[in-house]
């Protein structure tokens, strides 16, 4: 058989926000066409912000070379596929880890990135299964002995003024055009410390803040209250590979969570991640584990935790003024996020990760 032409069924499980279609979809586009690939998605609405050529009322549809297919609980009758990947523990249905039985050669499991040092012992652990079929932890990660990340789908297709020209509002566009001002890219959760940031840009002439609707829906109100220059850029959410060319051509990208996190070491700009909270604080576990693994310098370090934790808004002013508003030291964060990128890129990727496991699965079975 020839292995470059196997199926491989995508399962992902919309628990919130975008992350896990985010990954599933840019997981899907990065095999090569001459795979058979279909991304099982139970929540099409969700999809269909980040992808809007998707039909969320079709239960099979083919976008980008990926057959679509709507995953609800009455399909009962299964074709398994040669390469299995349950995206986050999702929990496959019983009928289709039957149809697995004697067909499928590889399960993977794939897990959510982290940095920490545990996780080089656990990727490619096997499991046994009910069904026989030995189903292993696949995780992403920042070092070779993990499963490595997901990288960008495209470089830069039009110039940073064309890209802005579409994408901006006329009166964001003129702004852009007349005042060259800094460019923030802002993705962030709810309690994000948008005051702070907005009181840090206060000496900061020209700046504009592209953000989507629903992210950070009180920061107008707020910039009113303070009587903020900032202009703030509402834009509606744009498709997954628009997204990565803003990341682009930001100045500063303020992301969040896991895809647009990895994405922003790609684009190698100032980036400030907000992590997704997680019970008794682990999430600041896992953000110190980054931090290590990056080596990241000491002021990044504080701007990562203030940015975090919002407990100390005048120290998180003074480090945003000190180290992303003044246009010399963001020239040095800029040199270290340009370092950072070079040396991850030289690690292998995510998909090519699990290709060459599956293929030794394969060539075992
Ligand atoms: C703002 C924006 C984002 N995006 C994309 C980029 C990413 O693919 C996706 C956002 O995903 P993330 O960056 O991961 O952030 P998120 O907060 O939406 O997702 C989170 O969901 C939780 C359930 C997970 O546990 C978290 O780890 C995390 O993945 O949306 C667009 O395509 N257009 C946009 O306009």
């Amino acid at each position: 058989m020839n292995l470059k032409t196997s199926t491989i069924d995508i399962f992902c499980r919309v628990i919130d926000n975008f992350g896990d279609i985010g990954v599933c979809w840019r997981l899907a586009q990065s095999f090569p066409t001459s795979y058979q690939i279909r991304l099982w998605v139970d929540d099409l609405k969700s999809f269909n912000k980040i992808e809007p050529e998707l039909n969320p009322k079709l239960a099979q549809q083919f976008l980008k070379t990926v057959e679509i297919r709507h995953w609800h609980p009455h399909i009962d009758c299964w074709q398994a596929a040669d390469l299995v990947i349950e995206a986050f523990a999702c929990d496959l249905p019983t009928s289709y880890q039957e149809a697995m039985n004697g067909k499928t050669r590889c399960w993977l499991n794939l897990e959510y990135l982290s940095a920490e040092p545990w996780v080089e012992g656990y990727h490619l652990q096997p499991s046994i299964q009910p069904n026989g079929v030995p189903k292993y932890f696949f995780f992403p990660g920042f070092s070779e002995k993990t499963g490595g990340l997901l990288r960008l789908q495209q470089g830069l297709k039009d110039s940073a003024a064309a890209f802005l020209n579409t994408l901006l509002s006329p009166a964001g566009a003129a702004y852009y055009e007349e005042k060259k001002p800094l460019l923030i890219n802002l993705f962030c959760y709810p309690h994000a410390p948008l005051e702070a940031l907005l009181r840090a840009l206060t000496n900061t002439p020209e700046v504009m803040i592209i953000v989507a609707e629903s992210v950070a829906p009180q920061l107008e109100t707020l910039a009113k209250r303070l009587n903020s220059q900032a202009h703030i850029e509402r834009i509606d959410f744009i498709v997954q590979r628009d997204y990565e060319q803003l990341l682009q051509v930001a100045d500063i990208n303020f992301i969040r969570g896991e895809d647009s996190f990895v994405q922003a070491h790609w684009a190698a700009k100032p980036m400030l991640w907000h992590i997704y909270p997680q019970a008794e604080a682990h999430h600041m576990v896992k953000l110190e584990a980054w931090l290590d693994t990056i080596q990241a310098p000491e002021w990044l370090r504080q701007l990562h935790r203030l940015w975090n934790q919002n407990l100390a808004q005048e120290a998180l002013i003074q480090q945003l003024q000190g180290h992303a508003f003044d246009n010399s030291a963001r020239l040095v964060w800029q040199d270290f996020q340009a370092a950072l990128s070079k040396r991850l890129s030289l690690l292998p990727d995510l998909s090519q990760q699990i290709l060459n496991f599956y293929e030794d699965c394969a060539k075992k079975s």
